[in-house]
């Protein structure tokens, strides 16, 4: 499944000089870039939000690809635990400001771009001002209430933007874009309604993240942009790229837009939610982030604890028990007679088709927000009946761990 073929963003800028015929001659040597599309990315004005793991590979390659007008918001400054993944930033930045120590790596790369920083917080208040007049929105932040006031204001603005996620190996990487001029218009809430209840996520602080997950990420996320200025390639709109970088995979997930009658917990005004590969009306749901930094929440079908999911593998053959985690995180505390199904691959297409709708499924996973996503997934798949663990196995890994498993 591709997304819609989607017209430039940019019209193309003035002809190119020697200089940048030399400098962009790769580019120019592709049919989907060529002199357009070039010219369109030196008149491009793309804003990249945050300036760290995924913001640094977002704004390396989009200096590298000629964006003639990087914007970058940042409130932070650089920490000593930065540097393992957010590669704009070197020793010597520790203690400078995020936004000027990226303004100088980005004009390094070419002293011809121009730099706009904003060294403050993305907020309410001044989201509109901020988010408006640029041609694209990159978001590389990590915090909930930031992606969905982007995803608002982006709406009402009627600019597309570019989402990523990433937690411990995972990555998640969409194109939103409430009124394309092709195809459906899909944002970060037809995925997952709304931003998860306080304290239900880990961050990448607690959680850990890979380094090199950031680049995977945030060069998928360039990519995008790239696509999008130019009008070449499909996009990501209508698709959530997941991947998984222990199991090396990369999987599509459909992302459809909600029905008007499912209608989640915004935190601004707005419509309701749906996801999911059919257009079969989703049940109620209040969405949390995932695994991969965003999933979503059911209260349908919770079970009560592992203790329940014990019970029902020792009494239910007939029950399809589900373990959603990594390899690494299973084999850590090994669930006995669960089926290992890592989340990204349950979520593709492939994943949801083999599953049998008459049998009843029950998900796990380690803190409970895949499985959660997963039985929503499940259910707009036609599985009647499917249950899932809120918290996940955390108390099963302690006991696990207690008898030395
Ligand atoms: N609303 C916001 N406005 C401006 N910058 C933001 C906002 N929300 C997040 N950011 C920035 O987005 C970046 C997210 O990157 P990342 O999670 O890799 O960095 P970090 O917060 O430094 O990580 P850690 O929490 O591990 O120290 C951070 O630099 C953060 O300051």
């Amino acid at each position: 499944m591709t997304g819609p073929a989607l017209p430039p963003l940019v019209a193309p800028g003035p002809p190119l000089t020697t200089e940048q015929v030399s400098r962009y001659a790769r580019h120019l040597a592709l049919a989907e870039v060529g002199e357009a599309g070039q010219r369109r990315l030196l008149a491009a004005r793309v804003l990249v939000l945050g300036a760290g793991g995924l913001g640094s590979p977002v704004l390396q390659y989009l200096a590298a690809a000629g964006v003639g007008t990087l914007g970058v918001v940042d409130d932070d400054v650089v920490e000593a635990s930065n540097l393992q993944r957010q590669v704009l930033h070197g020793t010597a930045d520790v203690g400078r400001r995020k936004v000027d120590s990226a303004a100088d790596a980005v004009r390094a790369i070419d002293p011809a771009l121009r730099v706009e920083t904003h060294a403050f917080r993305l907020d309410d208040a001044n989201a509109h001002d901020v988010l408006r007049g640029w041609d694209l929105v990159v978001d590389g932040t990590d915090n909930f209430a930031t992606r969905y006031l982007v995803n608002d204001v982006c709406a009402e603005l009627g600019v597309p933007w570019v989402w990523g996620s990433l937690q411990r190996g995972h990555a998640q990487v969409s194109t939103f874009w409430s009124d394309p001029p092709a195809g459906e218009g899909v944002d970060l809430r037809d995925v997952f309604g709304g931003p998860p209840p306080d304290g239900t996520v880990a961050s990448c602080a607690v959680d850990g993240v890979l380094g090199a997950v950031c680049a995977a990420a945030g060069a998928a996320m360039a990519l995008e942009a790239v696509k999008l200025v130019c009008g070449t390639g499909r996009t990501l709109l209508g698709r959530v790229a997941v991947h998984d970088a222990f199991a090396g995979t990369w999987q599509d997930v459909p992302v459809r837009r909600r029905a008007a009658a499912d209608v989640p917990v915004p935190t601004r005004p707005g419509p309701g939610t749906r996801t999911g590969p059919d257009a079969r009306p989703a049940r109620a749901v209040r969405s949390v982030g995932v695994g991969a930094g965003t999933e979503t929440a059911d209260d349908d079908g919770a079970l009560s604890g592992v203790a329940e999911v014990l019970r029902l593998l020792a009494s239910r053959p007939d029950v399809d028990v589900v373990d959603l985690r990594d390899a690494p995180e299973a084999a850590a505390a090994p669930l006995p007679g669960a089926r290992s199904v890592p989340f990204a691959r349950f979520a593709s297409e492939q994943g949801l088709t083999e599953l049998d709708p008459d049998r009843p499924l029950v998900l796990v996973c380690r803190v409970g927000a895949r499985a959660a996503h997963a039985a929503r997934l499940a259910r707009a798949a036609g599985v009647h009946d499917v249950r899932h663990l809120p918290g996940g196995l955390a108390a099963w890994a302690r006991v696990a761990a207690a008898r030395g498993a």
